[in-house]
């Protein structure tokens, strides 16, 4: 264990002209912590997480993460190639149409392999060896690794992505409605296989999501964003039992429609 953060976020805001996209959000996420992104449909998840995964730039405030050697390096400091490297290889970003984080005209298993060649593997047994055990933690059937996820359904191009993300062992995954769109059968699945590899991956997540119940099941801590600004934020069982604030409290009655 280490006693410093694995991402500090300090002061983050983004400004589109002059409306508000999220202001003053400030948080440490800790190695193996799971934090969720809740709040109403404009109330800023995504443009938050956009602005800690490079996506966006912020219009101020600092983002620093700790690197692989434990250097803690400010995110906007970085090169262009660094980030991008960072994010081929350290960092996950699991979209909510896995159309955005997969490419549809290549095979599962070229998908999941293009991701280990990026750190830079080149035995192309091993790559197609990984790749199909890779297929099957996420319960995808071998016998469709050289099938593209055009053929697939949308829980099975999700587990996809997923597996394509969790290739090279990050430290730190993105998601960003991870179960959104999908049927309830097939997001209880999802969820189900979520929360173990998480678990057995000792992985750092940062979720966005309107379903509470999502949050509940896969984080420890959560923030309630409305209106760009966070309201209330804690352990995940507290605030869902026992949120603070007034719109927490609508929040988690379903009275907001979200
Ligand atoms: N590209 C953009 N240009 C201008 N305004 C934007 C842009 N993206 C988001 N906004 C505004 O920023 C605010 C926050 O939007 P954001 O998409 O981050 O919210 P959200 O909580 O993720 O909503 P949803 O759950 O509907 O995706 C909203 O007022 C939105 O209209």
């Amino acid at each position: 264990m280490t006693d410093t953060p694995l991402l500090k976020v300090r002061d983050i805001s983004k400004f589109y002209g002059a409306r508000i996209g999220c202001q003053n959000v400030s948080f440490d996420l800790w190695p193996g912590e799971v934090l969720a992104i809740v709040g109403e449909s404009g109330s800023g998840k995504t443009t938050l997480l956009n602005c800690l995964a490079t996506r966006l730039m912020p219009t101020s405030g600092a983002v620093e993460y700790r690197m692989r050697d434990g250097e803690m390096r400010e995110l906007s400091r970085m090169s262009e190639a660094e980030r991008r490297f960072l994010m081929r290889t350290d960092w996950g970003f699991v979209h909510q149409n896995p159309a955005d984080g997969l490419r549809m005209a290549v095979s599962a298993g070229a998908n999941v392999g293009e991701r280990l060649m990026a750190v830079g593997d080149r035995h192309y047994g091993k790559i197609r060896e990984t790749a199909g055990d890779w297929l099957r933690r996420v319960e995808i059937s071998t016998d469709r690794i050289d099938d593209q996820p055009r053929a697939f359904s949308g829980g099975m191009r999700q587990r996809l992505q997923i597996a394509r993300n969790l290739v090279t062992a990050p430290r730190l995954i993105f998601m960003d409605e991870p179960t959104g769109g999908l049927d309830v059968s097939v997001q209880a699945r999802l969820l189900d296989l979520l929360r173990g590899l998480v678990q057995d991956l000792g992985l750092s997540a940062i979720i966005v999501t309107h379903d509470l119940a999502v949050a509940r099941l896969l984080s420890h801590r959560m923030m309630v964003m409305k209106d760009g600004l966070v309201i209330e934020q804690g352990l995940t069982d507290r605030v869902l039992d026992d949120p603070r604030e007034a719109y927490t409290q609508l929040l988690v009655s379903s009275i907001l429609q979200v």
